[in-house]
């Protein structure tokens, strides 16, 4: 090592592999290209500091035309950039310019991903010049226009480009662990380029979203939630890392897809999974200590509980979609008290969806109605009740339920609907945590809005497509009386000479 850094400082090859090519004619076979076969591996390694052509291409240290006369000096770039020097400010102003040209959001998702990490070339307007790589200036502009391009990083777009991540994938980004890599996944980690970690966003593909199993193509997940966490949290970049774990899927559609990145085999369950999670959550602390944060996200809820539960005594661990949720929604509500009135106690809630959001929010909504009025919490608990897909979770299903929604099967006789459960219940807050759209249908806001003034609905599922209602129902179903706050975000709507902002309660 000592004698490779020497050399570096005094200026020689250190790239020379020996044993010394035997190709004539003057040209040493420096890289080993003559030597590499596809039977006989040799990594194309090399020691290079990031300086000149390699630095202008390099998305953590690229700072493209905004490179002073000095920095252009001192690495090598002299004659790779044309002469002027532009300001960060002017190349955020262009860039915006760019991204906003786009009609489609997927190209602007493409374009901020291409910023963010070379991530594709596939562009109709915007040439190569003008989309360059920038980590820094990627988030220059997401904290800059944090309203307009959180919708791009993360939900709606997200979602559209996991299903099509197949197609418009180029660079991959974060860290892949598939059945593959067992027994081999502290080696993995090693080949991710950063060793401090702060924080792991982890899925396994099967809930993305409202969207279902994505399989693989759920990457685009725990890249957005962690670019979310340096723009909105101020953690360096490269102390978070992405990772998809890859199972297999489900999802025919993916598995005939010839563009899918993935594992093509169904799912691994039951031992081989476990087995597999427990190697990763190993390797995961062995790499980068006790004190990385993993976040669990977009599981299927039949993991989901189960490593939060069997993971949180052992490693610090977070779930987003039951933990994170619940904070955020239980924030939104105490902030629409001051528009519905009352105090939490005084309000009835319904649920369409009791899986992780919904029991999740559920039961920090219970806690602290609680904690306000000193009352036990399995009394507090039936101020909320909760729709599945087989209706109203009552007491006579107890012995049938996954184990969260076992605390809230209160006594009641069934109820089929969620209509129906609405005219029973007489809820004053409606929340939509099902991953269907359309579900709450004119009648339930109907029903909600003939029970209350201001009734407080919240279509929490994204995205978009997936929303419980638009914005645009909320407010003329319940002709313009309903407090409204959706997971993925409405434009304004005008309705009778007013204009209606809705909230977003997301788990950002
Ligand atoms: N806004 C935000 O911050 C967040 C939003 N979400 C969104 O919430 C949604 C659900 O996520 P999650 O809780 O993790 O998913 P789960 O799969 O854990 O839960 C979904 C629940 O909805 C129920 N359900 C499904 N279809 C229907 C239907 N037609 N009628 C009534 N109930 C139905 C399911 O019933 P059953 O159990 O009987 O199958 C289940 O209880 C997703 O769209 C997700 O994007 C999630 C996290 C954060
Ligand atoms: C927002 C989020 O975490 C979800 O929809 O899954
Ligand atoms: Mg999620």
């Amino acid at each position: 090592m000592e004698s490779t850094l020497k050399a570096l400082r005094e200026g020689e090859s250190v790239l020379d592999l020996s044993p010394r090519s035997t190709v004539s004619g003057g040209v040493e076979d420096v890289y080993g290209e003559d030597r590499a076969t596809e039977d006989q591996l040799v990594t194309p390694w090399s020691f290079s500091v990031a300086s000149g052509y390699t630095l202008l291409r390099d998305p953590q240290y690229n700072k493209g035309l905004a490179f002073t006369e000095k920095e252009r000096d001192a690495h090598y770039l002299r004659g790779l950039l044309p002469p002027t020097v532009v300001s960060q400010q002017l190349q955020e102003k262009q860039l915006m310019n760019n991204i906003r040209q786009y009609q489609v959001p997927l190209q602007k998702y493409m374009a901020m991903m291409e910023l963010q990490a070379g991530f594709s070339t596939h562009h109709d307007k915007i040439t190569q010049h003008e989309i360059e790589t920038n980590e820094r200036l990627f988030y220059k502009l997401l904290v800059d226009n944090v309203e307009e391009l959180l919708p791009i990083v993360y939900t709606p777009t997200v979602g559209e480009a996991c299903q099509k991540y197949g197609s418009i994938f180029k660079r991959p980004q974060g860290l892949y662990i598939s059945l593959k890599e067992k027994g081999k996944i502290l080696e993995v980690l090693k080949n991710w380029p950063e060793r401090s970690i702060q924080v792991i966003v982890v899925t396994d593909g099967e809930r993305i979203l409202g969207l279902g199993d994505l399989g693989c193509q759920g990457m685009g997940i725990p890249v957005g939630k962690l670019a979310l966490y340096t723009a909105l949290g101020g953690l360096r970049p490269s102390a978070c890392l992405p990772i998809t774990i890859d199972v297999g899927t489900n999802n025919e559609n993916l598995l005939n897809d010839e563009c899918y990145i993935g594992l093509r085999q169904k799912r691994a369950t039951g031992q081989e999974y476990s087995e597999l999670l427990s190697e990763f959550m190993a390797a995961v602390k062995q790499n980068y200590g006790e004190k990385v944060l993993v976040q669990f996200e977009d599981f299927a809820n039949h993991n989901a509980f189960e490593l939060l539960a069997k993971y949180g005594t052992s490693h610090l661990v977070f779930n987003d979609d039951i933990q994170g949720t619940a904070s955020v929604v239980l924030a939104g509500v105490v902030a629409a008290l001051k528009l519905i009135g009352g105090t939490l106690a005084d309000h009835t809630f319904l649920f369409l969806g009791a899986g992780e959001a919904g029991t999740g929010i559920a039961e920090l909504i219970a806690l602290e109605m609680s904690k306000q009025t000193k009352k036990p919490i399995e009394e507090t608990r039936k101020k909320i009740w909760l729709v599945d897909s087989k209706g109203l979770i009552v007491g006579s299903r107890q012995n049938s339920l996954q184990h969260f929604k076992k605390p809230w099967a209160h006594d009641h006789e069934p109820v089929g609907t969620l209509l129906e459960a609405v005219k029973v219940i007489k809820p004053t807050v409606l929340i939509g945590s099902s991953g269907v759209g359309k579900t709450f249908t004119k009648e339930v806001i109907e029903a909600v809005s003939s029970i209350n003034e201001k009734p407080l609905v919240m279509a929490l599922s994204n995205p978009t497509s997936q929303s419980e209602c638009t914005a645009e129902e909320a407010y003329q179903w319940s002709e313009g009386r309903a407090i409204f706050a959706s997971g993925s975000p409405f434009d304004p709507f005008e309705y009778k000479g007013k204009v209606y902002y809705s909230g977003q309660v997301l788990n950002w």
